[in-house]
C-alpha cells in the first residue's frame, strides 16, 4: 500500500470520527435496567452474533442473565424479552408500540402517505374486524374458488411428479383470494391486479435491501439513505399503485352511480372496498384523486399486512407436511371425510371440523423458526413487575424462541414437532396465548389471524386432497435465516396427483 505524509490527516480524521461515534453511542444504562451483556468490539457490540448466530447467542445470554437482558446491536441497546417478560410488553399497549418500532426499518409511510395519519391503524383494524372477520363465513365459498383456480393454474396436473419451486412462497395463490376479498370480484380476476398484490411487499423490501450499517450512527440516517432512491424517482412500488388505481376508479364510480340510481334496491357487493365506500368519507359523490389515493393506500396497507405473512406461513406449513411422512395418512383421512361430507363445497362448519389440520397448522406456526421478531418501542420509561426498568425510546425485541420452545408449556422436547398439541389442549391455531406469540398478543394482536388461518387451512385441505406432496430429500428441509428471522426453505416441493 502506498503511504505518504498526506494520508496522515485522513487517518486522524477517521480516528476522530470513529472515536466520536464510539463516545456518542457508548451505552449509558439507567438504574435497574436489564443487564447489558458484556461485549468486546466497541460500536459493533453484539451485532455479528445477533446476525449470524442469534439462536445460540441469545440462548447463552438467557441462561446466564435471565429474562430480560439487553444486547448492543446496530449502535443501539436493545432489550430482549422472553417467556417471562414479553407478555408484559404486549399488555402495556399504551407504552409499547410495534408500529413505531418498525417505522425506521420499514418506512412504508414514504410511499403510502395515509400511514402517517393518527387514526389509520384504528380504521385499518376496524375494516378487518367488520369488513373481513365478521363476514368470514360469507367469503368461504369465494376463497375456496379462487384458491382452486390458483392451484389448477400454478400447480395443475401432476400425473408425473412435478417440482414446484417455492421462491415466491405461493404469493400469487394467496394474493388472488385476498384480492377477491379486498377489491371484489370485478377486478380481482385481472392478472395485473393479482400481480400487483403478490409483488408489492417483495418490491417494497427491495428498497430496503441495504443492510442497516448506517444505523450504527443513527437509525434515521439509515432510513434517509435507503429511501434516497425514491427521491430520485426510483420507485418500484409506483407501478403497483397505478395498476390498482386504474382498475379501481371505474368500479368505484359505477358503484356510486348504481347507489344513486337504485337507492334502497342497491345490493352492496361483499368486499372491503364497499366497506370503505360506506365508512371513509361516507357522503362522497365523486371519486376524486384524493379519495382514490386514500382507498388505495388502505388497500395496500392490508396487502402488506396480509399477503406476505399468509403466503410465508402457507409455505412453511407445506414444507412441514411434506417432510413428515408419518403425518400424511392422518391428515389426509380427515380431509377425505370432510370432502365427502361437503361434496367438495366447504362451508364454515366444515372448516371447523378440520381439527387435526388446525392443530398441525398451529404447530407449524409455533415452530416456524424466527428467533426474535416483532420489535416494540417504549414511549416512556417502564418498570416491569420484577423491578427492572427500560427507558423511553428503548426497542424491546420479542424472544420468540424462548416463548415458543418453553418446556413448561411444550414438555421436555419443546423443539420437536407436536402436531396434535393444539388439539389435545384445545388451542386453535388462531388463538393467542402467553406461550404462542406468532400473532402477537393483547390489544394489538393480529386482527387478520382468523382470515389468515382460514385461508391457509382451505388451501392445505385442497392441496392435501389432490396431491401427494413431498420434499426432494424425503425429510424436513432446512429453513433459511436472515439474522434472527426465519424464511421458508427453497428446496422446492414435489407434487404428484393422488389416485382418485
Ligand atoms: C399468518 C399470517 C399472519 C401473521 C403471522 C401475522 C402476524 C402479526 C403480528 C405478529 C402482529 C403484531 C401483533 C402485536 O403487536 O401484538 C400483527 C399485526 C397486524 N396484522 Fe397480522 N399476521 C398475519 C396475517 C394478517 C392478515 C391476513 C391481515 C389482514 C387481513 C393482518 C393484519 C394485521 C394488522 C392490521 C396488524 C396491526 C394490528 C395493531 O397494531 O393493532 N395480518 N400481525
Amino acid at each position: 500500500m502506498h503511504f505518504s505524509f498526506e494520508t496522515i490527516p485522513t487517518f486522524v480524521w477517521v480516528f476522530i470520527a470513529t472515536y466520536a461515534i464510539y463516545w456518542i453511542k457508548k451505552p449509558r444504562l439507567g438504574k435497574n435496567e436489564p443487564p447489558l451483556i458484556p461485549y468486546k468490539i466497541p460500536i459493533i457490540g453484539h451485532t455479528l452474533d445477533y446476525l449470524f448466530n442469534a439462536e445460540n447467542f441469545l440462548a447463552e445470554c438467557r441462561q446466564k442473565y435471565g429474562d430480560p437482558f439487553s444486547v448492543y446491536i446496530f449502535g443501539q441497546v436493545t432489550t430482549i424479552a422472553g417467556n417471562e417478560i414479553a407478555h408484559e410488553v404486549y399488555a402495556a399497549s399504551d407504552t409499547f408500540s410495534m408500529t413505531n418500532a418498525t417505522r425506521d426499518s420499514f418506512p412504508l409511510y414514504r410511499i403510502l402517505k395515509s400511514i402517517e395519519k393518527p387514526d389509520t391503524l384504528k380504521i385499518t383494524v376496524k375494516a378487518i374486524r367488520d369488513g373481513i372477520t365478521a363476514k368470514l363465513p360469507a367469503y368461504t365459498e369465494r376463497v375456496q374458488r379462487t384458491l382452486m383456480f390458483s392451484i389448477n393454474k400454478e400447480i395443475g396436473d401432476c400425473s408425473k411428479p412435478k417440482v414446484i419451486t417455492t421462491v415466491n412462497n405461493f404469493s400469487s395463490m394467496v394474493a388472488r383470494s385476498v384480492a377477491d376479498v379486498l377489491v371484489g370480484q370485478e377486478i380481482s380476476k385481472d392478472e395485473d391486479v393479482v400481480k400487483a398484490f403478490a409483488d408489492f411487499t417483495k418490491d417494497f423490501t427491495a428498497v430496503l435491501a441495504i443492510p442497516p450499517i448506517l444505523s450504527f450512527i443513527h437509525p434515521k440516517v439509515h432510513t434517509k439513505i435507503i429511501t434516497l432512491p425514491l427521491k430520485f424517482g426510483w420507485n418500484p412500488i409506483l407501478k403497483h399503485l397505478n395498476t390498482l388505481k386504474k382498475h379501481l376508479k371505474p368500479v368505484l364510480e359505477k358503484r356510486l352511480k348504481d347507489r344513486e340510481i337504485l337507492g334502497d334496491k342497491y345490493e352492496p357487493p361483499l368486499d372491503v372496498i364497499e366497506y370503505f365506500l360506506n365508512n371513509l368519507e361516507k357522503d362522497t359523490k365523486v371519486i376524486t384523486d384524493d379519495y382514490l389515493n386514500k382507498i388505495c393506500d388502505f388497500i395496500f396497507i392490508l396487502v402488506i399486512a396480509s399477503i406476505h405473512t399468509t403466503s410465508h406461513h402457507t409455505t412453511f406449513a407445506l414444507y412441514d407436511f411434506a417432510g413428515r411422512p408419518e403425518l400424511w395418512d392422518d391428515l389426509y383421512e380427515e380431509q377425505v371425510i370432510i370432502d365427502k361430507e361437503c361434496n367438495g363445497e366447504l362451508t364454515p362448519h366444515h372448516i371447523n371440523k378440520m381439527v387435526k389440520l388446525d392443530s398441525f397448522l398451529r404447530e407449524s406456526l409455533r415452530t416456524f423458526g424466527s428467533v426474535a421478531a416483532n420489535p416494540h418501542r417504549c414511549f416512556e420509561s417502564y418498570t416491569f413487575k420484577n423491578g427492572m426498568t427500560v427507558p423511553k425510546g428503548r426497542i424491546i425485541q420479542t424472544y420468540l424462541s424462548d416463548i415458543h420452545y418453553n418446556t413448561t408449556a411444550y414438555g421436555p422436547n419443546p423443539r420437536s414437532f407436536l402436531p396434535f398439541h393444539g388439539l389435545e389442549n384445545n388451542f386453535p391455531a388462531s388463538k393467542t396465548d402467553r406461550d404462542y406469540f406468532v400473532f402477537g398478543a393483547g390489544k394489538h394482536a393480529c386482527p387478520g389471524r382468523f382470515f389468515a388461518v382460514n385461508e391457509i387451512k382451505i388451501g392445505l385441505h385442497k392441496l392435501i386432497l389432490n396431491y401427494h406432496i413431498r420434499t426432494p430429500s424425503g425429510k424436513t428441509e432446512k429453513k433459511l435465516n436472515y439474522g434472527p428471522v426465519a424464511l421458508p426453505p427453497v428446496a422446492g416441493l414435489i407434487f404428484e396427483n393422488r389416485k382418485k
